[in-house]
């Protein structure tokens, strides 16, 4: 087939297409797409790229070519921070990345493992609860709570500590820990336009971003191998975790006893930090905007805390088991990640061979951008797309279905924390409405605008005012 995608007119020397981009870029492809198809061709500098806007050719995406679009595009920062494109999220498909894969699902993401570790979650839990004691009727920012408790969730997980709000063990660790993840997310965030224009940068050398990149892996490399070695030195004193409540660490490191030349430092280094990267913000990021819809919808809030006093009462907090007997607050989730997915073009899938998406040719090496924003939004398939209506998932069995839903991807490349991600969003979200009531900061409805950035931020962080539910004022005195 020699029939390449439709193409906007003109594509500008040097830039290509990239004049065309309004920030945020999910949303300037959905308007291009409108006008031109689902299938489109369009070039970042000298890189060719196809975004994917319909159920049908995304369906063609991710089953019938799913092997040949399973890789990644050689971005900077799956060069500088993927450890030279060896982590499980930036490694290009074939064996390495199939082993990594295979042990992130069966021996860290596992159910089993999940359960072993839920104490972890449920602590954090209870800890953010009492810290929102502490603000009672005052103003909070709500992002930087939420991110607190997935980075201490996910390093506990990781590594036995926990590094913000009270009880941190080692204070000058802790504070190093946040310097990282500071500089992690603002270069993150960072859509760098010299990676998609090589001629720039063979005049400009090494551009500043990528010297603050290769800055930043140095530091955390360092931290990340600290956190190893001191396990080392506990181990060959005898003192490790017994076989439930491992933590990731240990889990990695016996199989590294059991395969030294394989699982290398540097492999579980590479684990540990791409968990950090890709299982935190995009949390944090989903209990920021679920919240916001539920101040924007207090019926809705209602209703979700009629059915969690229903189901569990004002005796005892939520846990996570009770999340399967919690439909309605199961349909806020998957609302707000439908609205607001925290991977709204997935990650960056390529191209291995030449492939066809909906008769059309799909060259060797192009970068795909499935854009689930764009179907999860589109009227021809929602009705009132933009309206939050947790009720429309309670119609909807099996939402996978037909590829009109899916926040976590699908196929080889999806998301292998999904269950990770949704018993800590669902616990922490239903933990907060059983236990205050939720109040904007004015009658003004809070500002839904999305700033750019590849994890959908909100641009204006959320602030918020709680108390303590009446009926609830039992239970949290004691925790
Ligand atoms: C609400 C939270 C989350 C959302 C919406 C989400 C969504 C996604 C999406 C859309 C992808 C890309 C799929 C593709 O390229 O086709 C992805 C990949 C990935 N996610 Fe998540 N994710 C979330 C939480 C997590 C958590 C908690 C973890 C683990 C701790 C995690 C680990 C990963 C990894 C390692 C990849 C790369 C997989 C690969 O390239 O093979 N994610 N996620």
């Amino acid at each position: 087939i020699r029939n390449l995608p439709p193409s906007p007119y003109p594509a500008l020397p040097i830039v290509g297409h990239l004049y065309l981009f309004k920030k945020p870029l999910h949303r300037a492809l959905s308007k291009i797409s409108n006008r031109h198809g689902p299938v489109l061709l369009l070039h970042f500098g000298f890189r060719p790229v196809v975004a994917i806007s319909s159920p049908s050719a995304i369906e063609e995406c991710l089953t019938r070519n799913d092997a040949v679009l399973a890789n990644r595009p050689r971005l900077l920062p799956g060069k500088h921070l993927g450890y030279n494109y060896t982590s499980l999220a930036w490694a290009p498909y074939g064996d390495h990345w199939r082993n990594l894969r295979r042990i992130a699902s069966l021996q860290i993401l596992s159910s089993s493992r999940l359960q072993n570790l839920s104490h972890i979650r449920h602590d954090e839990v209870r800890s953010l609860i009492r810290r929102f004691l502490r603000y009672e009727n005052q103003t909070v920012e709500m992002k930087s709570m939420f991110f607190e408790l997935t980075l201490n969730v996910m390093m506990r997980m990781i590594a036995g500590k926990r590094y913000y709000g009270e009880n941190v063990a080692e204070v000058e660790e802790a504070k190093k820990f946040q310097e990282i993840v500071t500089a992690t997310f603002r270069l993150g965030a960072v859509t760098n336009i010299s990676d998609f224009l090589p001629v720039l940068k063979w005049v400009g050398g090494r551009s500043g971003y990528e010297n603050s990149l290769i800055e930043l892996q140095k530091t955390r490399d360092g931290f990340m191998q600290r956190l190893i070695d001191e396990y080392k030195e506990k181990a060959s004193r005898g003192t490790v975790s017994g076989d439930k409540k491992k933590t990731m660490i240990e889990v990695l490191l016996g199989l590294q006893e059991s395969e030294p030349e394989y699982y290398t430092d540097e492999i579980i280094k590479g684990i540990m930090v791409v968990l950090l990267a890709a299982g935190t913000d995009t949390s944090a990021g989903t209990m920021e905007w679920a919240m916001s819809l539920l101040l924007n919808h207090p019926e809705v809030l209602k209703k979700a805390q009629n059915e969690i006093d229903q189901v569990i009462g004002n005796d005892r907090l939520m846990d996570e088991s009770d999340l399967a007997k919690l439909p309605y607050l199961n349909c806020v989730v998957n609302e707000t990640l439908r609205m607001y997915p925290a991977g709204p073009l997935l990650v960056p899938h390529e191209s291995s061979e030449t492939c066809v998406v909906k008769g059309f040719r799909i060259p060797r090496g192009t970068m795909v951008l499935i854009n689930i924003w764009a179907v999860q939004r589109d009227p021809k398939i929602w009705d009132e797309p933009t309206k939050f209506k947790p009720e429309r998932f309670k119609d909807l069995e099996g939402t996978r279905d037909g590829f009109k839903f899916m926040p976590f991807g699908y196929g080889r490349r999806s998301c292998p924390g999904e269950n990770l991600a949704l018993r800590t969003v669902g616990l922490a979200l239903g933990s907060l409405i059983q236990c205050f009531e939720w109040e904007r900061l004015t009658q003004e409805l809070v500002d839904m605008t999305e700033a750019s950035g590849l994890t959908m931020p909100k641009a204006h962080a959320l602030q918020a005012k709680c108390r303590p539910r009446p009926n609830m004022i039992n239970i949290l005195s004691q925790i």
